[in-house]
């Protein structure tokens, strides 16, 4: 790496410690060592020709200031940089404009700091932006022109004190968006139903779909308001629209009373249900119904679903649309269920639904979980969507039942394609579905894995292969929702977040090893895991391998390198285990060696 380059970074990560100067030296990033061959922690590069490529800098107690001019103005670093991620620090500054130079950026993470001052226009220039995460900040001005970018398709905004209007956003494009608990004003543009309200409290001035707020004359007494700020006395306009808000205040809460009431009735009669259903769980096996007992007593309105994605109620709540849109519990208590899996967590059951959609619908067998902390994780984990995470359509959640439904993917799961015969998986497939788990797995982590969700019980047949057999990670968040102590217990994690997080990461080298070797996790009561690690050990590496990946010539190379990954994800100790983005990073780059490598055959 050229020398300038390495002073530029050396003196972005003096700026970044503050007053801590001896932070920049333990993190490894010496002017006398090469960022590429050393170890500078957080830096990532392209082992072809040794350009930077990603600044993974979270969580490490950087106090000082962000110079985005700094690093954005140096043309190679400029020209390399693809992923610059700070969450989690507690860091001054702002986002300069010089940020527009930093072309090749396609994730800024900046969330959990202390960041201030307008957003540059000139974010608009990065025109290979897809994930922007400012969120938790102290941003403030209107949001830039963001629509124009194209490819964007996550914006994490909340928590600062941006004002002004949302740009006309295709929201049809976008995994994430929230730009709650700021101070924007206006109509906000047509969610055509991917967004609840959620993504938009917390914004008195804000109005319009999905908020339950009309538009109507609101705008203009707003200008108004916002224009005569300090003229203490209200017009008369105001005060008109005071006292409609107060009427209108006075009807809602009512017609909560008289709901609150109503559905009193209900749940006593849904309670009854669930002990039936409950009583009913060791007898039911295959075509049995997943609740029908006593449906004959509940009236159809009272399990309506709830329109409005991730409300609490006593009734099936709806988090995927357009999916789910129609599903009601109702639905699932009259359609007929087989039994097809019963696991340490509880039953599954294939529905098929009136309308033709085959739905799963798992019920969680440990019934400890308090309704409020299932609900709670259950509105985290709606917002947190990646193509290749099974995200639940619905739950429904009592104090005895808990259920939660999926999309039936009927091309099964790893564990069948691995074990099943014929077993058809090569080795450029293979690598593909850990390169993408394993992405999917280290997004999951950023976004949830800080408040403590993990998946918590990863393994092949949790793995399930989508309709263009793409792999996607299903039951995240599943696990873990019972015992005491349990992550999500006390959401504010301290340093234990990351132990917790090593689980997963050990359950995905196990599934990369049962990917080499083709074995099942335990044979014969051995260990698949301590079978390859005393393989490895007497250095018979070779013999691992299934030897089905050997004799369609797979590179052994490539093999080994994997190997190697899988060995560290399972390591005994979890601190010594790499964290998922390390993992998914160094995937990638033998993912992107077997390309090259059937480029040049071709
Ligand atoms: N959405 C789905 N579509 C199709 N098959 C599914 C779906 N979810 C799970 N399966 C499959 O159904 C079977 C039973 O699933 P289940 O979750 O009960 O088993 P498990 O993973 O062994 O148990 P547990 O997760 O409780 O430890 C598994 O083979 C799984 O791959």
């Amino acid at each position: 790496v050229e020398d300038e380059v390495k002073r530029t970074l050396t003196q972005f990560m003096t700026k970044l410690c503050g007053d801590n100067v001896q932070h920049n030296s333990t993190l490894g990033w010496k002017q006398d060592a090469d960022p590429c061959k050393d170890l500078w922690q957080g830096v990532y590069c392209d082992a072809q020709n040794m350009s930077i490529k990603r600044l993974l800098l979270e969580r490490l107690n950087l106090s000082g200031t962000l110079d985005l001019a700094m690093l954005c103005n140096l043309q190679p670093l400029a020209a390399s940089l693809t992923f610059l991620s700070l969450d989690g620090n507690k860091l001054n500054g702002g986002i300069a404009t010089e940020i527009g130079s930093c072309t090749q950026l396609t994730r800024l993470h900046l969330s959990g700091n202390q960041l201030s001052g307008d957003l540059p226009s000139s974010l608009v220039m990065l025109n290979n932006l897809k994930r922007l995460d400012i969120s938790s900040n102290k941003f403030s001005g209107p949001l830039p022109e963001l629509s124009r970018i194209s490819g964007l398709n996550m914006l994490l905004a909340q928590n600062n004190n941006l004002s002004g209007n949302i740009p006309a956003f295709d929201f049809s494009n976008f995994d994430l968006f929230n730009v709650s608990f700021n101070n924007l004003s206006g109509l906000i543009p047509d969610v055509q139903g991917h967004f609840s309200a959620d993504s938009f409290l917390g914004n008195p001035y804000l109005c319009g779909g999905p908020l339950p707020k009309t538009c109507s004359g609101l705008s203009e007494s707003l200008n108004h308001t916002q224009t005569s700020e300090d003229s203490k006395g209200l017009s008369k306009d105001q005060i008109l629209m005071y006292s409609g808000y107060a009427a209108l205040a006075i009807v809602v809460i009512l017609f909560v009373v008289l709901k609150l009431c109503r559905r009193k009735k209900g749940e006593n009669k849904i309670e009854a249900l669930n002990g039936a259903v409950v009583a009913n769980d060791g007898g039911s096996e295959k075509s049995s119904n997943v609740l029908r007992e006593n449906k004959g007593e509940i009236s159809r309105s009272e399990f309506s679903a709830t329109s409005e994605s991730g409300m609490v109620s006593q009734s099936l709540v709806v988090l995927s649309r357009p999916t789910a849109n129609e599903l009601k519990l109702e639905d699932l208590l009259k359609a007929p269920a087989e039994l097809i899996g019963r696991g340490k967590n509880g039953s599954l059951y294939k529905v098929m639904l009136d309308n033709g959609i085959m739905v799963v619908v798992k019920r969680i067998k440990d019934l400890t979980i308090s309704s409020i902390d299932f609900k709670q994780r259950m509105q985290i984990l709606s917002h947190v969507k990646h193509p290749h995470v099974l995200s639940p359509l619905a739950f429904y959640c009592s104090k005895q039942e808990k259920l939660l439904a999926y999309e039936y993917q009927q091309n099964g799961s790893l564990f069948k394609l691995l074990h099943g015969t014929p077993k058809t998986l090569d080795w450029t497939s293979r690598l593909g579905i850990a390169a993408t788990i394993a992405e999917a797995l280290a997004f999951m982590h950023q976004e949830v894995g800080q408040q403590g969700i993990v998946h918590g019980n990863l393994k092949s047949s949790n793995i399930l292969l989508k309709k263009n057999m793409e792999p996607c990670i299903s039951e995240y968040g599943v696990v873990g929702m019972d015992n005491e102590r349990s992550p999500f217990a006390s959401p504010i994690v301290s340093g234990g977040a990351s132990e917790i997080l090593k689980g997963d990461v050990y359950g995905f080298g196990v599934i990369l090893l049962e990917l080499l070797t083709g074995k099942l996790v335990k044979i014969n009561g051995i260990d698949l895991t301590d079978w390859v690690q005393s393989v490895v050990r007497e250095e018979w590496t070779g013999e691992v391998f299934d030897k089905s990946l050997l004799s369609e010539y797979a590179s052994e190379e490539r093999l080994v390198n994997l190997l190697q990954v899988a060995v560290r994800c399972v390591n005994g100790s979890p601190e010594a285990r790499p964290s998922m983005n390390q993992v998914a990073l160094m995937i990638n780059t033998i993912k992107e060696e077997e390309e090259k490598s059937l480029i040049y055959q071709v």
